[in-house]
């Protein structure tokens, strides 16, 4: 049972126990509250008598009810506490475990996984599902199974006590039941398009905020909202469906519910008056009659709502699934070497982005990744730090294959600088200081010094406690860049993963990203994916990829002399210089 919980709600072993301990408590809480009925009739059983022939071993009798009653609020109080404490508490510590799993999930993935689609589909999995998978733990999924044990429990006592009149209660379940399963299926398939529905706006809200700029400047802001309201007009039309349709379903299944009632008075009238049965039972009957559907019909509804919770389970089932990746964490290589070897790629299943590509990016040596775009520069630059795990071959480090070492412990040897800069909204000072969280105020002055930026940001009206906007907004292309160099040169890692600005900036800005640059790459293994001539010939290494597979290796002077794609890319940037 508690395997079953594990794998079917994606729980921790802990939270499956808890929820066997609150299915447990609440039905022993369903039951409980039938007792006080029960008892009363007792009572009130025991009065007639005691009206009609007083004597005092009945008085005694009374009292022992009235005894009984107490104790038995007491209990009762103490049960609805354990209950609520079993349904709520826990459930919400598992929510709490639940997030951090999938926290440590992300952590665990690959770096490249996290484009920006699925960044906000991954924080609603793990926000707006979890809250809801919390929700119907807490309200919903302990009370069904908990309405099915009750109804069972109950039901065979009913039988033992009296089976022709627990037929009258009991008919009319299984033909509710078999109602609201039969559309079961479809209910699920509808609740599963308005998740899927859901997920697209917000995947174009995340779309429309991100690009706001470019559908200004380009005029599209009707063809943006167009599409957007069409999506919600989408959406709105699947939820009045799917609220209709539960509803009737829901409905047509409590008619027959409801229809149990009057079979007990009527069967129940008919026995009493062949004597079949006593008043006592009669009224037993129909008091618990009135109470027996009650969880039935909460099970109903909550069942409704699980099957929203399947397709978020599923998600979250997903997102367990993905391939983590792990790794050693002591890692001392002996040297700095970064070594391709036969390495083959892709990022779909049939079509290779990589086909064999071998060669060396030695230490102390720059290693310009060129090449006609598409060809997959970037993707030997984003491999050579494991931000994906490669199909075949071997990426080596210092002579060890990195996809043995754990990706953190990777990352400390390497600095990055794309074009592609990621700042904060935050100080200049904050956002060097990722490259090393205790470095001191005159390490970070330092960094920036070298990295040119010392100039814009004394400009600033704040100098360097001076906030730069959501991604550095209020700061220039040029300015953005250098700040990510800082950051590199304050990391001071051994290996530096470059990819140069292609935007052209004014000569100005590019030379000092040169300066800034040439500081950050001494004597480091550099691996720069090159657009500029200046870095192309000055590289001790050229590497040129082409659909895949290395097409050229050698010296700048050798593919010079070569006269082949490296010498007629070379010729072809010259003309249009
Ligand atoms: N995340 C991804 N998922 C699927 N395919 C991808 C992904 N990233 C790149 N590709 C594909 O892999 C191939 C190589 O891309 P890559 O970015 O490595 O080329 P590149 O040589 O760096 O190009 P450019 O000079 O234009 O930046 C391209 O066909 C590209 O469409």
């Amino acid at each position: 049972m508690l395997n079953y919980f594990q794998n079917k709600y994606v729980m921790s072993e802990k939270g499956a126990k808890d929820l066997f301990r609150s299915i447990i408590w609440t039905v022993v809480m369903d039951i409980s509250f039938m007792v006080p009925v029960v008892l009363s009739f007792k009572f009130l059983d025991e009065y007639m008598n005691l009206l009609l022939n007083s004597s005092n071993h009945q008085k005694n009798s009374i009292l022992y009810y009235v005894i009984m009653s107490v104790a038995f609020f007491l209990v009762m109080l103490v049960i609805a506490y354990v209950q609520y404490n079993s349904a709520y508490t826990k459930i919400y510590e598992e929510s709490a475990r639940r997030r951090i799993s999938l926290a440590e999930t992300l952590r665990k993935l690959p770096l490249a996984f996290f484009g920006k689609k699925d960044i906000s589909d991954l924080s609603s999995t793990i926000m707006e599902d979890a809250t809801q998978i919390e929700m119907l733990f807490s309200h919903s999924v302990p009370q069904i199974y908990a309405a099915a044990l009750t109804v069972l429990i109950m039901g065979v006592m009913m039988f033992f006590y009296n089976w022709q009149m627990s037929l009258a209660v009991f008919w009319v379940v299984p033909v509710s039941i078999l109602v609201f399963y039969l559309s079961r299926k479809y209910q699920s398939n509808l609740h599963a398009k308005l998740y899927f529905i859901k997920r697209e706006i917000s995947d174009k809200i995340q779309e429309g905020l991100d690009s706001a700029h470019e559908i200004k400047s380009y005029n599209r802001e009707e063809a943006f909202s167009n599409t957007f309201n069409l999506q919600l007009d989408n959406y709105e039309k699947f939820m009045i469906k799917g609220e209709l349709l539960t509803g009737a379903l829901i409905n047509l299944s409590y008619v027959f519910l409801k229809l149990g009632l009057p079979s007990v008075i009527l069967y129940g009238a008919y026995s009493l008056a062949t004597g079949s049965i006593n008043i006592f039972t009669y009224l037993v009957f129909l008091v618990v009659t009135a109470r027996i559907y009650n969880p039935i019909m909460d099970a109903m509804d909550n069942f409704a709502l699980l099957l929203y919770l399947n397709v978020r389970i599923k998600r979250m089932k997903e997102m367990d699934e993905m391939p983590r990746q792990d790794g050693k964490t002591e890692f001392y290589p002996k040297n700095y070497d970064i070594e391709f070897n036969n390495v083959k790629f892709s990022y779909q299943d049939g079509v290779q982005t990589l086909k064999n590509v071998s060669f060396t990016a030695k230490q102390g040596e720059v290693t310009a990744l060129v090449g006609p775009s598409g060809g997959g520069k970037s993707t030997v630059a984003k491999l050579a730090a494991r931000f994906w795990d490669i199909d075949k071959g071997v990426i080596a480090l210092g002579g060890e294959d990195i996809s043995l070492v754990d990706p953190e412990t990777l990352l400390n040897n390497y600095s990055i600088v794309f074009q592609d800069v990621t700042l904060f909204n935050s100080s200049v000072m904050d956002n060097i200081c990722l490259g090393k969280k205790d470095a001191s105020d005159e390490e970070i002055i330092k960094a920036a010094q070298l990295a040119q930026c010392d100039e814009f940001v004394k400009k600033l009206p704040q100098g360097y406690d001076t906030l730069i906007g959501e991604n550095g907004e209020r700061l220039s292309g040029g300015e953005r860049q250098r700040i990510s160099i800082a950051r590199a040169i304050l990391k001071d890692a051994p290996i530096i993963l470059l990819d140069e600005a292609t935007a052209s900036l004014d000569t100005e800005n590019e030379s000092k990203i040169q300066r800034a640059l040439s500081e950050l790459i001494k004597n480091k293994t550099v691996l720069i994916i090159a657009h500029r001539m200046r870095t192309v010939l000055g590289a001790d290494k050229i590497v040129v990829i082409k659909d895949g597979i290395i097409a050229e290796t050698g010296t700048p002077l050798e593919l010079k002399e070569k006269q082949g794609i490296f010498s007629s890319m070379l010729k072809t940037q010259y003309q249009n210089n």
